[in-house]
C-alpha cells in the first residue's frame, strides 16, 4: 500500500474530530481545545539513518534537523512550538561521542526557539532512528490550516527557496516569519517539506481550490533548480495564502517583506493545479514529492 493511502486509512478509523479535538489527522499538527484563548498543538516527525540522513552525517546536524522539522510543522500553524519528547533508535554501534554530538544539536536549537526537552524513549535499534514529539501553542484567532484558501487569494512562499540537497541538515525554520506573518489575514498555509507541487496540491486539495502559479515569479537561492524547488522537497519554505487586500500591508512590513514572494493566484478546483512556464506555456502541474512508499 502507498504512503498517502495508508495514512487516509488511519485518518478514516480514527473517525472524525470528537470534543476537543479541532483537527486530527490531515494538516502539520493536530489542534487540540487548550483553553478560552489557545490552542495546544501536537505534531511528531521521525528521521531514519539512510532515509533523512546517513551514517556519515554529523550527529549534531541530525540532532538540529529532528527537531527543525518539528517546528516547522508548528511554525505551519501560525504557532509557538514550548516542548518536546526524543525518542531514539540505537545501538552499542553508536559511540557516546556520536551521541553526546546529537544531543549537542538537539540543545543548541531548542534554546534558540526557547523549547524544552522534557521526555522520550531509548531502544535498540541497528539503524539510527529519532523521533521527535512537539507540543506547541497558538492563539485561537492566529491558527492557520491548509483549509481556508479562497479563489483570488494570492499565493506566496517564503524565500529564496533554498535549496533542500545542501540544507536540509541545518536550516533555520520560518518560525520567526510564521509569527510575523500571523498578525495579517493568512487563509491556508502549509510547510513545503515533500516539494512545491505536492505541497500546493495538498493546501489546494483541502481548501477545494486550485491554482495557478508562474515560473518566472519563483524565486530560487543560487544553484537551485526549479526542478528541485518543484519535486525535491526539504526546503521547509512557508507556502501561504492571503486576501489580495492583505498584500500591500506585508509588503509594508520591513520584518518580512524581503523574505516572502507571490508565486500565482488561487483559482476554482475545475481549473486544477498549473504553471506558466518561462517560455509562457501554461500547463498542468506535474504533481509530484518525495514519498517514502
Ligand atoms: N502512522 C500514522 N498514524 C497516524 N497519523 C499519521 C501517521 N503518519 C502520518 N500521519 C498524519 O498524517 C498527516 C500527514 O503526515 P506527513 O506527510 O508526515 O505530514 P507533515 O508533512 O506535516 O509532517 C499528518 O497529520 C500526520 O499526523
Ligand atoms: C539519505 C537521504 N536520502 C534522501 C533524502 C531526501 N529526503 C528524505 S525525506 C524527504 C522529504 C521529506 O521527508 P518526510 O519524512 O516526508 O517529511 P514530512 O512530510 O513527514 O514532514 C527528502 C527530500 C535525505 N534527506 N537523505
Ligand atoms: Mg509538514
Amino acid at each position: 500500500m502507498r504512503e498517502l493511502k495508508f495514512i487516509e486509512t488511519i485518518r478514516q478509523r480514527a473517525g472524525n474530530a470528537r470534543s476537543g479535538v479541532k483537527l486530527g489527522i490531515g494538516d502539520d499538527a493536530a489542534v487540540l481545545e487548550y483553553d478560552k484563548s489557545k490552542y495546544l498543538l501536537w505534531a511528531d516527525d521521525m528521521l531514519v539513518e539512510g532515509t533523512h540522513f546517513t551514517k556519515e552525517d554529523d550527529s549534531f546536524d541530525v540532532g538540529w534537523k529532528a527537531v527543525a522539522v518539528n517546528i516547522s510543522d508548528i511554525a505551519a500553524m501560525g504557532g509557538i512550538p514550548k516542548y518536546i519528547t526524543v525518542s531514539l533508535g540505537c545501538s552499542g554501534k553508536h559511540s557516546g561521542k556520536y551521541l553526546s554530538k546529537l544531543y549537542d544539536g538537539i540543545f543548541a536549537i531548542c534554546k534558540k526557539f526557547g523549547i524544552q526537552v522534557v521526555g522520550g524513549d531509548t531502544n535498540k535499534s541497528d539503524k539510527f532512528i529519532i523521533d521527535v514529539s512537539i507540543i506547541g501553542f497558538v492563539e485561537k484567532k492566529r491558527l492557520i490550516t491548509r483549509k481556508g484558501a479562497r479563489i483570488g487569494d494570492l499565493i506566496l512562499v517564503t524565500g529564496p527557496i533554498r535549496n533542500g540537497r545542501l540544507t536540509h541538515l541545518s536550516f533555520t525554520p520560518r518560525l520567526q516569519e510564521s509569527r510575523v506573518l500571523g498578525v495579517y489575514k493568512i487563509t491556508a498555509m502549509i510547510d513545503v517539506s515533500d516539494g512545491l507541487s505536492m505541497d500546493l496540491n495538498r493546501l489546494c486539495e483541502r481548501s477545494k481550490v486550485g491554482a495557478q502559479i508562474y515560473a518566472s515569479s519563483i524565486t530560487l537561492v543560487p544553484g537551485l533548480s526549479l526542478d528541485d524547488a518543484l519535486y525535491y522537497g526539504e526546503s521547509f519554505e512557508l507556502l501561504f495564502t492571503i486576501p489580495p487586500k492583505e498584500i500591500e500591508k506585508i509588503k509594508n512590513d520591513r520584518k518580512i517583506s524581503d523574505s516572502i514572494f507571490v508565486i500565482g493566484s488561487v483559482v476554482s478546483s475545475s481549473q486544477g493545479v498549473k504553471i506558466m512556464t518561462s517560455s509562457n506555456e501554461n500547463k498542468r502541474l506535474k504533481i509530484a514529492g518525495f514519498k517514502h512508499f
